[in-house]
């Protein structure tokens, strides 16, 4: 059997067509991913269900044939296992239990007590590992410090990541020793991921599009790098694909900076410019706007060329700039991979 395409890719290898997979691509947008949470009862409780997280992450394998699994989980779940509160109200997104000074930040766990939570979602891992097909790669992921801490710090998303700003500027003694704890929680959990049976691991840095100059290098470059070298160094030749979103100019170099083997590209870059200057150094993920899911029509199948073309003289994993949303037709999914497949 040859290795599969992912793999492939994020050694370097130019292929004929890329393979293909979604950010979120087991999510609401599905009708058998509703049935499978309604099963479970809510998000957090399908996340820490094994059979019922398997499941959703084979739906969309099932019905696409997509060239990897993403492990169904959540970024959230590493402040949930260091101590913090953590629900979801419906219709808005998650809250959180807030740090904002020293003694919320002495009440958090050791990094090496983050098991005791997490252990369902290696088991979820172990499941995949066995019940994908021979040639679906499986990627685990976590948050990356910064994007996480966002959310410790807030106890919610926000539009500029202020409190986290804050926090940063105000008390840089609790906020940097947030994200060393937040580095250390996610080594522990990624390797364990990886032992379980994960042979791809991924970095959302959901929100390091609003760290600028110095800021960028110590809290979203640092801690992708410390991740990646303590992860390779306990498993040799671990892929690691690193998603600095909305970098901008800071996409240029990151994969050498940090040892990442790919960088995902969103769709506010031009995959032309992103070929030029960021593909120069090795794989790339990216980058449809997931808007075209609900649009679907010439101008989806138009742009996926676009994009495949742009792509193509480097190694290349064909994706969305951002996660699938909610209101994403499904047959639309179905185009862009004929498309991309050029069926
Ligand atoms: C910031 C962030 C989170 N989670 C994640 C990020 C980083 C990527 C990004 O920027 O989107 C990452 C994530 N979240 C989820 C996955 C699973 C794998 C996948 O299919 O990609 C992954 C990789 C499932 C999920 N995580 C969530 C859902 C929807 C929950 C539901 O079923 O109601 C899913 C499928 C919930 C979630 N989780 C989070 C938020 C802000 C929300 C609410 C927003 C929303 O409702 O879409 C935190």
């Amino acid at each position: 059997m040859s290795e599969k395409t992912i793999l492939r890719a994020l050694k370097g290898e130019v292929l004929p067509v890329p393979p293909i997979w979604m950010m979120r691509q087991a999510g609401r947008y599905l009708p058998e991913y509703r049935a499978t949470r309604a099963k479970a009862g809510d998000f957090l409780s399908l996340c820490y269900n094994p059979e019922l997280a398997a499941e959703v992450t084979l739906q969309p394998i099932r019905r696409y044939g997509f060239d990897a699994a993403i492990l169904f989980a959540d970024i959230l779940l590493l402040p949930q296992a260091l101590g913090a509160d953590l629900w979801f109200v419906t219709g808005e997104g998650p809250r959180l239990s807030t740090i904002t000074d020293q003694a919320g930040f002495d009440a958090l766990k050791p990094a090496g007590d983050v098991h005791d939570v997490l252990s369902p979602i290696y088991e979820t891992v172990k499941i995949l590992a066995r019940e994908l097909p021979k040639d679906t790669t499986l990627i685990g992921f976590a948050g990356a410090p910064w994007t996480v801490a966002t959310y410790m710090i807030a106890g919610r998303g926000t539009p500029d990541q202020a409190p986290a700003h804050a926090l940063k500027d105000e008390n840089r003694a609790v906020f940097e020793a947030l994200i060393e704890r937040i580095t250390e929680g996610t080594i522990e959990y990624l390797s364990e991921q990886i032992k379980a049976g994960a042979e791809v691991v991924k970095l959302f840095d959901s929100w390091a599009g609003s760290l600028s100059g110095e800021d960028f290098d110590r809290y979203a470059l640092a801690p992708t790098r410390r991740i990646i070298s303590e992860l390779k160094a306990r498993h040799p030749g671990i892929p690691v694909i690193a998603f600095p979103r909305e970098a901008g100019a800071k996409y240029v170099g990151f994969a050498k900076a940090t040892g990442a083997d790919c960088v995902a590209i969103d769709n506010s870059a031009d995959a032309y410019w992103a070929a030029a200057h960021v593909q120069v150094d090795g794989c790339v993920q990216g980058n449809l706007a997931s808007s075209h899911m609900v649009t679907g029509g010439d101008a989806l199948v138009r742009e996926t060329r676009e994009i495949v073309k742009a792509f193509s003289k480097g190694p290349h994993i064909f994706n969305l700039g951002h996660g699938i949303t909610p209101d994403a037709d499904p047959e639309n999914v179905q185009l862009m991979i004929d498309t991309v497949r050029g069926a």
